[in-house]
Order: C-alpha cells, then structure tokens, then sequence
C-alpha cells in the first residue's frame, strides 16, 4: 500500500505583545497562526524578518505572550523546540562553532540525544551522500562563505526538526548548490519558513507575509502579495531609496 500523506508539521501560534531590542521596538504586537507547510517572508532591510525568525526560533523573547509550537514555548523549553524548530542564519560564522566539518554535523544530533559515536557515523554518511566525503575532517575555517552556509544546511537538514525557519538560505551559495538545495528543501514534508528578497524564488509558497517597519503590511497567497510588494519597491526604488541613508 502506498504511503498516506505525512501529517501536518504543528501549527504555530504567536500571540505577543512588542518586541523591544536596544530600547527600540523592532516588532509590533502580533497574533498569528502559521500553518501551512511554505510560508515565504518578504520586507526591506531593516523591516524586522530576521527578528522574527528569530522570535519563533524562541531566540528572544517579547514583552508578554509569547509563540506555541505543538504546545510548548521555544523561548521557555529550548531542548523541546530543538526538535519543534530550527534556524538557518544569514551569516554561518555566527552558527558554526566545531573545528571540523563533522563535528559540526554531528553535534546537532548529539544535541538531540544521539551518541556522540553514532551522530558522527551519521555526519559521515551525509557527507558522503552528497559527493562531499572528503570534507568530514576538513577544518570549518578552510570553507568558503558559501561551503559554510551549505553545511549549516546541511547540519539543520540532519537534525529534522517540525519547521525549519531560513533566513535567506540561498545568498551566498553558487548556482548548481542553489538548484540542488532547492529541490531538495522542496521535497521536505516539514514546514519551512524562509526569507527571500527576490520574489520569483517564493512563488511556490503557500503563503507569504511581508512586514514593514515591524508590522505586517500583507499576508496572503503569493500571487497576491508578491505582485503588491514588488510593485511597491520599484516604486520606492524609483523615488530614491537612498535618501532612507541619510541622517
Ligand atoms: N540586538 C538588537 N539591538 C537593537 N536593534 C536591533 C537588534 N537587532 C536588530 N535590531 C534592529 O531591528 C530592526 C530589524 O532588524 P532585522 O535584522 O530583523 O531586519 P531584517 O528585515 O532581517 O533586515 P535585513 O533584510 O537587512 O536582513 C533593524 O532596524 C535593526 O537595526
């Protein structure tokens, strides 16, 4: 008998007030329910997407309520949400921490309960599966910017966590890497929130939310929202976007 469809990943519920970073608030008060499987996130520099990535990751708290996902408060119970949710950086240096690659594979799992023997049998074999064997005792520091970004990738990918939450996975990464991650996140049954400023890369989406200033200016199906954001860059791009530097 053919497999049925896999579950739903469960839903997350954010029910919070601001959210205050160096005495300013970055994110307004927010109530939402994120269900579908590809949520896509757009918004200017500064708008507040990371931080909100960030937010459900349970890295920062708000000023009250908070995010429940299946249940539990990331911010509260870090080890639950390791297998609830977990975060793809924009910049790998702020994520990698071991000196090798392997290592740095494995310790996600071994974070998770796996034994340090077995977590590193595992790293190997993912290496391997990706025609990169030879990187498992290579120092993290002789990687590229973009080979770094690809085993964060990969070290999120292993760990399997219910949402993967990815902040703009594909930056530095070259054009055959990109193709292969991207059909690869495509097959994913889990539910994957990702930043993206270039719009034709969310289409795919289910839904996307795009944030102005900390607040959301629209959420809704990509064929609605998309068109509605781009129109509105070109037009600020049109109007000088650089005056925004000045002062
Ligand atoms: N730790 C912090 N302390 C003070 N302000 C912060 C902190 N982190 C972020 N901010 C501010 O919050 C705002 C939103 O930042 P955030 O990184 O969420 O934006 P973003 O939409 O992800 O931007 P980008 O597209 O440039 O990555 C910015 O004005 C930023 O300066």
């Amino acid at each position: 008998m053919p497999p049925g469809p896999s579950p739903a990943p469960p839903a997350i519920r954010i029910d919070c007030g601001p959210v205050v970073l160096g005495g300013r608030e970055v994110l307004a008060p927010l109530r939402l329910d994120l269900a579908e499987r590809r949520i896509g996130i757009v918004g200017r520099n500064g708008s507040g997407k990371t931080t909100f990535l960030r937010l459900l990751a349970g890295l920062i708290a708000p000023r009250s309520g908070g995010v429940s996902i299946g249940g539990q408060d990331p911010f509260r119970d870090r080890r639950a949400a390791l297998a609830q949710i977990g975060i793809l950086f924009q910049n790998p240096d702020h994520q990698i921490l071991f000196p090798t690659v392997a290592e740095e594979l494995a310790f996600g799992l071994a974070q998770q309960g796996l034994r340090q023997k077995d977590a590193m049998a595992r790293a190997r074999a993912t290496l391997a599966a990706e025609g990169r064997a030879h990187w498992a005792e290579a120092p993290v520091s002789t990687l590229s910017g973009g080979q770094k970004q690809y085993l964060c990738l990969l070290s999120l990918l292993l760990m399997a966590p219910s949402t993967l939450l990815l902040d703009e996975p594909f930056s530095g990464l070259d054009l055959p890497t990109t193709h292969r991650l991207r059909r690869r996140l495509a097959a994913l049954d889990q539910r994957l929130i990702l930043i993206g400023h270039d719009p034709p890369g969310l289409e795919q989406t289910d839904r996307v939310i795009w944030l102005e200033e900390g607040r959301i200016a629209a959420d809704g199906p990509p064929e609605v929202v998309l068109p509605e954001f781009t129109r509105e860059m070109g037009r600020i791009g049109e109007a000088d976007a650089d005056t925004d530097l000045a002062g």
